[in-house]
């Protein structure tokens, strides 16, 4: 009888070293007075809080995050009353004040009967996993942001118009509410980049992005560089009137900015042609063709000497 006694200790002793040298913590809870019976001193590196601060269930419930609290507490409970195991993750506080991402793994022990005994688990350190977790988030949201940023001007590229023109083409159909757009293109921007040079074109982009930036004035207007020195206004709920005093402003801006040009046909500075357009779309209506009709006025002003706006068909 004392060999077996014996040779129990000497079990339950290789257990606790093994349970207490892991970098898991495991714990122990008494289902019926919901009291900690165990948990490892482990818990006292990671937290700071000392094994016999944890009591009760209460104390575990009182050093979680405040915005995990409650779904933690009464996700846990729900399912050890079900007699499930589970595993939940929230930040536990420290004793510092600081919070530490636990990852809680929680094993139902029954007794005979079937109704619950106690609870037995292992709390993980997972902040390192929650960090990269974080990160990995945000590179998402930069990447998702870069691959609607044209690189040279910063502002909406392509791909992005191609989205908001179709978004915004549906809500004119769907309201009947007047959609307008301007195509705006350099003047003479071959002569500009053959005699100052293309890291010079290419700053000059940038200028004349940032002063259109400007024209930029209603909640859902938006600017995007169409491609080359090719820029594009899509103006909701803008009727023809109004679309044509915004390029009106966008000519005025350039001017403003007042870019050397000394190759331009249309004076000293850099100058812009705009083609506008207005439309109230209706179900058969194509906007890729609503589009070709903004170019074709574009192209009427390059026509028709540059510097100037074409808002219908003369
Ligand atoms: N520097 C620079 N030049 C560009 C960029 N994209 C397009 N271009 C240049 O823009 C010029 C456009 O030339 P064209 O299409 O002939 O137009 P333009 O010379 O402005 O003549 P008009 O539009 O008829 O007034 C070309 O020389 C392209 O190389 C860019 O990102 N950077």
């Amino acid at each position: 009888m004392t060999e077996v006694v014996e040779k129990l200790d000497v079990e339950g002793m290789v257990y606790k070293t093994l349970l207490e040298s892991t970098k898991a913590i495991p714990w122990r809870i008494q289902w019926d007075s919901l009291s900690f019976s165990y948990i490892g001193p482990q818990i006292e590196e990671l937290l700071g809080w000392a094994p016999d601060s944890w009591m009760s269930v209460q104390d575990w419930a009182d050093r979680i995050h405040p915005e995990d609290r409650e779904w933690a507490v009464n996700f846990c409970v729900a399912q050890s009353k079900a007699g499930v195991d589970h595993e939940a993750d929230y930040r536990a506080l420290c004793k510092d004040g600081s919070y530490v991402w636990i990852r809680d793994v929680v094993h139902v022990v029954r007794k005979d009967d079937g109704s619950v005994d106690a609870l037995v688990g292992f709390m993980f350190d997972i902040s390192e996993r929650k960090r990269t977790e974080q990160r990995l988030i945000e590179l998402q949201r930069e990447l998702e942001t870069l691959s609607f940023k044209d690189g040279l001007t910063g502002i909406a590229n392509r791909r992005r118009f191609d989205a908001v023109f179709g978004e915004e083409w549906d809500n004119a159909r769907r309201s009947g509410r007047p959609l307008s757009m301007l195509m705006l293109d350099i003047d003479y921007f071959k002569q500009y980049n053959d005699h100052y040079g293309h890291v010079q074109g290419d700053y000059c982009l940038k200028v004349v992005a940032k002063a259109l930036e400007q024209a930029v004035r209603g909640p859902r207007d938006f600017l995007a560089r169409f491609g080359g020195e090719e820029f594009v206004l899509i103006l909701p709920d803008t009727d023809a009137g109004i679309a044509q005093q915004v390029a009106e402003r966008c000519h005025e801006l350039i001017r403003t900015e007042w870019i050397p040009h000394e190759r331009s046909m249309t004076g000293m500075a850099l100058t812009l042609s705009v083609g506008a357009g207005t439309v109230v779309p209706m179900a058969t209506d194509e906007r890729q063709a609503f589009l070709e009709l903004v170019d074709r006025r574009l192209y009427s002003a390059k026509v028709r000497g540059r510097n100037t706006t074409v808002s219908g068909e003369h």
